[in-house]
């Protein structure tokens, strides 16, 4: 496929990822923080995870996203099918938002462009222009392509690096806690906006929200332990982003009672 065919279209390659037996110890500590951690994370669905604070979900992630490299001793497979380097497929998408502050919405969305441009063609840069007009559109801020991070709101910044994040158009999403520093209802549009705009993507969403996992999860996952393994637990049949029904509210208050236990 052509560079310009690819922009257009999307990569649309599905990737999973298996995580067998993870280890992760930092250089500079004695702790052992992942331990015995197996994790299924399956093609363009959403797998979230939860779990105390400190108990190593932003390690985990940005291990994955290779963000840790040469800090951290890992030990265990990451496996993703297709085979491939994980480090071209992931998009890290943090709690905050990133934004250069020199940049407009639309310079920022289009950062990413800037690395490697020694090979772009004025075409090709055209047309990562109009991709991102039309992703800020999509996230609702066609208006503000020109404002710069500090005349926005927190939400409409996160909605910045979620277009952002989308231009990068990788196969893999690793999100952490991306909507919890936003107001409950800015953040469950933001949920219903990302759900809607991240469906071919094999997303990891990182919360410490029982109810935002529930809503959004295909697979859910509760870190536990002193290192972390992680469990599986069973999510509701019915169809992501879920309404609050019975099943949730029980689902909500197994994972408040294992999180609790995890604290003592
Ligand atoms: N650079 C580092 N060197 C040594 N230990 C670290 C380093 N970074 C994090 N840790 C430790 O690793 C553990 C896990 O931290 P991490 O940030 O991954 O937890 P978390 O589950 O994401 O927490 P939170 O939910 O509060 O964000 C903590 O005990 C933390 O102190």
């Amino acid at each position: 496929m052509s560079v310009d065919k690819q922009l257009l279209s999307g990569q649309n390659n599905a990737v999973s990822i298996d995580i067998v037996d993870g280890y992760l110890r930092y250089h500079d500590s004695a702790d052992v923080i992942l331990a015995r951690l197996n994790i299924h994370i399956p093609a363009r669905a959403w797998t979230c995870i939860l779990g105390r604070s400190g108990c190593g979900k932003s390690s985990l992630l940005r291990y994955l996203a290779n963000l840790l490299e040469d800090r951290v001793d890992w030990a265990g497979e990451v496996n993703t099918r297709p085979p491939c380097d994980s480090k071209d497929q992931i998009t890290y998408m943090a709690q905050q938002d990133l934004l250069m502050p020199w940049l407009s919405a639309l310079e920022n969305v289009m950062l990413s462009t800037k690395f490697g441009a020694a090979h772009s063609s004025a075409k090709r840069t055209h047309l990562m222009v109009d991709k991102a007009h039309a992703l800020l559109q999509k996230v609702g801020l066609k208006d503000k392509a020109n404002y710069m991070p500090q005349q926005l709101s927190g939400g409409m910044r996160q909605r910045v690096a979620l277009a952002r994040t989308l231009l990068q158009d990788k196969p893999i999403i690793l999100m952490d806690e991306p909507f919890s520093a936003l107001d409950a209802v800015t953040r469950y549009r933001l949920q219903n906006l990302a759900y809607q705009l991240l469906q071919d993507k094999t997303v990891v969403l990182i919360t410490h929200d029982p109810q935002e996992a529930i809503r959004l999860a295909d697979q859910l996952y509760i870190m536990q332990g002193r290192p972390a393994f992680a469990e599986s637990l069973i999510v509701p049949k019915s169809v992501t982003p879920r309404n609050f029904d019975a099943e949730f509210a029980e689902l909500q208050q197994t994972i408040m009672g294992r999180l609790e236990q995890d604290y003592e």
